[in-house]
């Protein structure tokens, strides 16, 4: 499964650079396999975005032509693009208001470098900018101002590649829910250009779970099942980069289990992914580097464990041999009783050592019955960075 996964990822390298005229064939083809309608707004659509890229790549190759590219950043950039799955530069969005509500500036200018190869969490509070950036990766928003570039990409100049080299799991559910789980593969993968012959529908319903489920109407499947149909749409093209918006809310613990799997064979496979996710444990296990975004500007981007340690904050978990009533005087240490008798005493372990922490203890006349220390997690480091931010 790795292997073909992998193997289909490698081929797809190449086909980022389909034409057209291929997505066209596609489409046609789907309108003979039935659904005339609904498909038939589908290319409707399909061709409306075609013509606004075809009028965007124009003015852009007018641009180059005469000179005026407004990105000037050179061979410099170029290596970096190529060097990044995503890369963005001085990313900014602002929302236009209107009678009701002001404009809103979403994102602040954000320079962010996700790795290729990496599982590459992307964090913060509600309304904090996360999908706003991915929208606009998806196409779906059209920025203010910045670069970005998509597995090399320019998502102006380049703007189909960039997004053929995406697969976008997004927040809301948005199934078609007339067609079956393999028809609205199918219809997917036609729309990407893939042909018959390399499609793999059934081995992605079957790698989420989704097999015996197939035939039935995508109405008929639960939130888990159409969130799992979702990643399997994203997938259909084989892309390179996996993105996953608040990918298991509402997932129970067993199909989030699956889930997680999956995407972790994908990852073996070279699939780069990146995950928007409000529960931090999981972002914690999964993810190699994390962002946190707050108020549409990055506030924090490490490697996950570099970020916790940057908390330097641990607290040392005391069982006294004796119960005690009130909280010993430790000096610079604040120490607090927990309800099940045990002291609690946080300290900075670059300034700081167990050691003193015991000293103090034995001068206050505490014996010690048994001790262990709780290491901060991305929960602490998260509510620091959000909070510390908000003032
Ligand atoms: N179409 C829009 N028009 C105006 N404002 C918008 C629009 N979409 C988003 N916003 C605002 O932009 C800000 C960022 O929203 P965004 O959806 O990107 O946040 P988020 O980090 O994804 O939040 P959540 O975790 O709740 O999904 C919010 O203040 C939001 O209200």
């Amino acid at each position: 499964m790795a292997e073909r996964a992998a193997a289909a990822v490698a081929g797809n390298a190449q086909r980022i650079y389909m034409d057209d005229f291929r997505v066209r064939r596609s489409g046609w083809r789907v309108i003979r396999h039935g659904k005339g309608l609904t498909c038939f707004f589908m290319l409707l659509a399909g061709g409306l975005r075609l013509r606004q890229e075809w009028l965007t790549n124009t003015r852009l190759r007018t641009d180059k032509q005469t000179g005026s590219s407004g990105n000037g950043r050179g061979m410099k950039q170029n290596a970096e693009m190529m060097q990044y799955a995503i890369a963005a530069h001085g990313l900014r969005k602002t929302y236009k208001g209107n009678k009701k509500a002001a404009p809103k500036e979403a994102l602040k200018g954000i320079d962010l470098q996700i790795p290729r190869g990496s599982i590459f969490g992307l964090l913060g509070p509600n309304g904090a900018g996360k999908s706003t950036f991915i929208n606009i990766l998806a196409g779906l928003v059209r920025k203010t101002d910045g670069d970005v570039s998509v597995w090399g990409f320019d998502i102006d100049r380049n703007a189909r590649q960039a997004r053929a080299a995406l697969g976008i799991v997004p927040q809301e559910i948005n199934t078609d829910v007339f067609f079956t789980p393999k028809e609205a593969l199918d219809i997917q993968a036609g729309l990407y250009g893939v042909p018959k012959d390399q499609r793999r529908s059934m081995e992605l319903l079957a790698a989420l779970g989704l097999e015996d489920k197939a035939d039935s109407y995508v109405r008929q499947l639960s939130g888990g099942m159409k969130r799992r149909l979702l990643v399997a749409k994203a997938m259909i093209h084989s892309p390179p980069i996996l993105i996953l918006d608040e990918p298991t809310a509402g997932v129970d613990i067993e199909l989030r289990k699956q889930l997680w799997d999956y995407v972790l064979e994908l990852h073996a496979a070279g699939v780069t992914i990146v995950l928007t996710t409000h529960y931090l444990e999981e972002a914690q296990e999964l993810c190699d580097q994390i962002a946190i975004i707050h108020e549409g500007e990055v506030v924090a981007c490490e490697p996950t464990e570099k970020l916790i340690a940057s908390l330097d904050r641990k607290t040392l978990m005391v069982t006294p041999l004796h119960e005690i009533a009130a909280a010993p005087d430790l000096g610079v240490f604040n120490a607090e009783v927990k309800p099940d008798g045990r002291l609690a005493i946080p300290y900075q372990p670059s300034k700081a050592q167990v050691g003193e922490i015991l000293e103090h203890l034995s001068a206050a006349n505490i014996a010690v019955k048994d001790l262990s220390t709780v290491e901060s997690d991305l929960e602490d480091v998260f509510l620091e960075l959000t909070y510390r931010k908000a003032g």
